[in-house]
């Protein structure tokens, strides 16, 4: 059967901060169709034949389930929801390798700020002593460290391998206030009303010190990423991981 030029998209999460905004994104888009909003207790077996794309912003609890469903009914999922462990995402993985041509993407962050500076972080992480994450978010947030800090401190570990561990003299310290450890690498989340989502990487030298700084003041920050997974997750079979994935940052 041949695709549809236009792109029928639901939501799973639909009634809350990100879904609904990315109901709103999607009806306002003239080459998508919003053809379902799901929330707790929907059927997504329904969604089978209806929908081409689903884009998951739940809960980290019930997100993966969630992604299973759509691979069973033939929906490629955009996942923004976080909470993803490796082993979870290799579930996933082996799932859409059971069926042709189904694509799928799982990206921590859709705003532009955030891919690149998780993209410069990697880049600078190998030239400096020191590295530490700091996060900060709205309250109403349910996980730490957000999965953008995990997502960038577990790409700053991989580009310090072989390097030796950061200077750290401290001896005794009250649990917590050294951050929690990502991979090796100190992640701190502060949890402020007023904030949206925010994340700083700090990377020092004797003498010096660079700070990589994103900031999403609005929601609406997130929606051009979304709308870009759900234009080319069908014509990415596999599974994708980060939106870095579908962007050519080669300079
Ligand atoms: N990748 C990115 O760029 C971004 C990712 N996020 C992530 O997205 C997720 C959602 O964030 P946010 O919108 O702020 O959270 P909200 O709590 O506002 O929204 C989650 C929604 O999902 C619903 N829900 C819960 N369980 C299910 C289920 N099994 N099926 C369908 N819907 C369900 C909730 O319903 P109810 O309230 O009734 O439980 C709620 O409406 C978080 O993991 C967050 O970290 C957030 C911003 C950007
Ligand atoms: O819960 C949020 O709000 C956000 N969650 C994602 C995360 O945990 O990294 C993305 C962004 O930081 C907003």
């Amino acid at each position: 059967m041949s695709e549809s030029p236009r792109t029928r998209v639901a939501v799973l999460g639909a009634a809350g901060r990100m879904g609904s905004c990315v109901c709103d994104a999607v009806t306002g888009a003239d080459d998508l169709d919003l053809v379902a909003r799901l929330d707790v207790g929907d059927d997504v077996a329904a969604l089978a034949g209806r929908a081409d794309v689903a884009v998951d912003f739940t809960v980290p609890s019930a997100t993966e389930a969630n992604v299973h469903a759509l691979i069973d009914a033939g929906v490629h999922p955009v996942v923004g929801t976080t909470g993803w462990d490796e082993s979870a995402r290799q579930r996933v993985r082996d799932h859409l390798g059971e069926v042709d041509g189904l694509g799928g993407l799982i990206a921590p962050n859709f705003a532009l700020s955030a891919v690149l500076a998780m993209r410069f972080a990697a880049q600078a992480a190998a030239y400096f002593e020191s590295v530490e994450i700091i996060e900060l978010h709205h309250p109403a947030k349910v996980d730490a460290p957000s999965g953008t800090a995990v997502h960038t401190a577990q790409a700053v570990a991989r580009a310090r391998q072989g390097m030796p561990a950061a200077p750290d003299a401290t001896e005794t310290s009250l649990e917590g206030a050294r951050g929690a450890l990502v991979d090796g690498v100190p992640v701190h989340a502060v949890r402020l009303r007023g904030l949206v989502a925010h994340e700083e990487i700090l990377l020092g030298n004797p003498g010096e010190q660079l700070t990589i700084r994103t900031d999403s003041f609005d929601r609406s920050s997130f929606m051009p990423g979304v709308l870009l997974a759900v234009r080319t997750v069908r014509s990415r079979p596999g599974l994708t991981v980060g939106l870095d994935g579908y962007l050519d940052l080669s300079v």
